[in-house]
């Protein structure tokens, strides 16, 4: 299904319609963000606004917003089932799709008002329409979220973390879509709307609905997990000079209910100058939740772009059981879920670079010597075995069934899974337990970094940054169709902030193998941030390693064993 992005010409008159308003900020092309906001003044050129002038303007208090979104206007869990209440197919195909929590009902409204939104003459109306089956039409039809790169970019995350993550979501995505088609096709009316029309329903809608979501959802404290028209607009910045309020919670029916950006206190904006907000809270105004700051994967993941600046530099690796190891599959069974993972943090870095070459970086520098943490439970259970005092037993239930228990030194340490480097800490052979851990995570993070050269990432940068004009790329890969990339084509005035895109796109499509620039460059962002960690990693690691190959228990173990010390772990 084609999905044709309006001009955002068209906006102001949507948002009057709907009213939406905007004080001293308009949307407009950002170059390599898509659109976003700017401020307004008036036609006072020479004026800056501050959050005072802004009140003044107005004659509002203090606070008076850049932009206000009345309540009704949110999408969210609620306003999913109060459309569904005014729609009765609509309430069958939720009721089909089986109510699959607030992203599951949103992502089918959205799917929904795509539809409508793309009705074609002599087309019946699928659902009723709202003001979403317009302004879907002002999202965009390429998101840069990994979901929607081409096959040949996602041959740019090899090695990283996000490898897996972006393939398990394309797996999910396509079983969603798959489930959608089973159900709704069951159901006469939706089987025509959806499935036998001129221009069918597709996986890459779906994936297109998924990313908008992700990248433009806001977490509103009254109403939960939200997509707030206008507001969405506004691009990301770690400096940011607005912030969203959720003004919902007022009685009822009144006017003022709503959504609204506000300028923060002190900040000072000109005409022109972009509105940003934080995607991750802020250090600066105490508004973070997690600290101001998220792993660049997950901002790739969820958003498509990282910001060296003010990414967490940390990352997060699967962890499975030993292939040959006999007792991995109960080991694995009694840790449970969520999977077993290695999470490595470098500490002592800030806005991307290292402490070596900035040596007032970060407050954890100072206050932690450790360059690098990482965690990792399972591992701790991985490295022992029956020869150690572990095993496991079937015990009989009451009722006729048999659980599966572990013991640990003949204690029963089932419910202690995740707190093995504690119960192996007190052994006598502590320490050789630790040198086991260490040698493992060192494997594993040399794979892991050799996945990631193999892939050849660096001669991508390095061939994006050498100043050819060529915006796109065609990637030494082989593969077979592109199976994810964006599809439709856009006007000229609808790619005004596009500027990459509109060479990458040329035709509207992106073909086999086309590596476009600027996911080149998130890709090379992420490869290079994570290395770094994995390579601190091991240093850190093989410093600790060198340690305990000292150990006088560990030598007395190597010793009466006659282990080679490189083979302790496949002893
Ligand atoms: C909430 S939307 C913001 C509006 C969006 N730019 C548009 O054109 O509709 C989030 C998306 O904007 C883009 N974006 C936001 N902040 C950015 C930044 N600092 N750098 C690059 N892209 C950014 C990313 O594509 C992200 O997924």
């Amino acid at each position: 299904m084609a999905h044709v992005q309006e001009s955002i010409d068209l906006l102001p008159r949507w948002q009057r319609l709907n009213s939406i308003e905007l004080i001293n900020s308009r949307v407009a092309a950002i170059p390599g963000k898509g659109f976003g906001l700017v401020a307004l003044n008036d036609g006072l050129q020479a004026s800056r606004l501050t959050a005072e002038d802004v009140s003044d303007n107005s004659g509002h208090d203090s606070r008076s917003p850049l932009i206000f979104v009345p309540a009704d206007l949110v999408l969210h869990a609620e306003a999913v089932k109060e459309y569904a209440k005014q729609d009765r197919n609509f309430h069958l195909l939720l009721d089909a799709a089986g109510h699959r929590g607030t992203r599951g009902n949103i992502l089918l409204f959205l799917i929904v008002q795509l539809v409508v939104s793309s009705r074609q003459p002599g087309e019946d109306r699928a659902a009723l329409p709202t003001p979403w089956t317009d302004y879907v039409r002002f999202l965009p039809a390429d998101v840069p979220l990994p979901t929607m790169w081409t096959d040949a970019e996602l041959h740019l995350l090899q090695g990283t973390s996000l490898e897996s993550a972006v393939r398990a979501k394309l797996l999910a995505l396509e079983r969603e879509f798959g489930q959608l088609r089973e159900r709704s096709s069951a159901i006469p009316f939706w089987d025509a709307a959806l499935w036998n029309r001129k221009s069918p329903l597709q996986l890459q809608d779906w994936i297109l609905v998924d990313a908008w979501y992700r990248s433009r959802c806001l977490e509103l404290p009254q109403l939960g997990a939200s997509m707030v028209p206008c507001i969405d607009m506004a691009n990301h910045s770690c400096t940011p000079n607005a912030y969203y309020e959720d003004r919902t919670a007022v009685p009822a029916g009144r006017a003022d209910a709503g959504v609204v950006l506000l300028l923060r206190p002190g900040q000072h904006v000109a005409a022109l100058d972009e509105i940003t907000i934080s995607y991750t809270g802020s250090k600066a105004d105490g508004m973070s939740v997690d600290g101001g700051v998220k792993p660049a994967s997950e901002m790739l993941f969820s958003y498509g772009f990282i910001d060296p600046d003010s990414v967490r530099h940390s990352l997060v690796l699967s962890v499975q059981p030993f292939p040959d190891d006999p007792l991995g599959e109960a080991k694995r069974h009694i840790f449970g879920g969520p999977a077993p993972c290695l999470e490595i943090e470098h500490l002592d870095v800030d806005g991307g670079k290292d402490s070596d070459s900035d040596s007032d970086s970060g407050e954890l520098n100072s206050q932690l010597p450790a360059r690098i943490r990482w965690t990792c439970p399972f591992a701790y259970l991985m490295c022992v075995n029956e020869e150690d005092g572990l095993n496991f037993r079937l015990r009989q239930q009451t009722d006729g069934s048999k659980q599966l228990r572990m013991f640990w030194q003949d204690n029963d340490v089932t419910d202690s899974a995740r707190e093995f480097e504690a119960l192996t800490g007190t052994h006598e052979l502590a320490p050789l337990f630790r040198l086991r851990v260490v040698t493992v995570l060192q494997e594993m993070i040399e794979a892991q970094l050799e996945c990631m050269q193999a892939a050849g990432g660096d001669q991508m940068k390095d061939d994006s940054d050498d100043g050819d004009e060529d915006e796109v790329m065609e990637a030494e890969y082989e593969g077979g169709q592109p199976s994810h990339g964006p599809q439709d084509n856009k006007s000229d005035s609808e790619n005004d902030g596009n500027d990459e895109n509109d060479t990458d796109m040329a035709d509207g499509n992106i073909s086999l193998g086309v590596v476009r620039n600027s996911v080149a460059e998130q890709a090379a962002i992420l490869r290079d941030i994570e290395s770094k960690i994995l390579s601190s990693a091991l240093e850190t690691l093989e410093a600790e390693r060198s340690d305990l190959l000292l150990n006088s228990t560990v030598l007395a173990y190597l010793v009466s064993m006659e282990i080679p010390q490189n083979d302790l772990v496949d002893e």
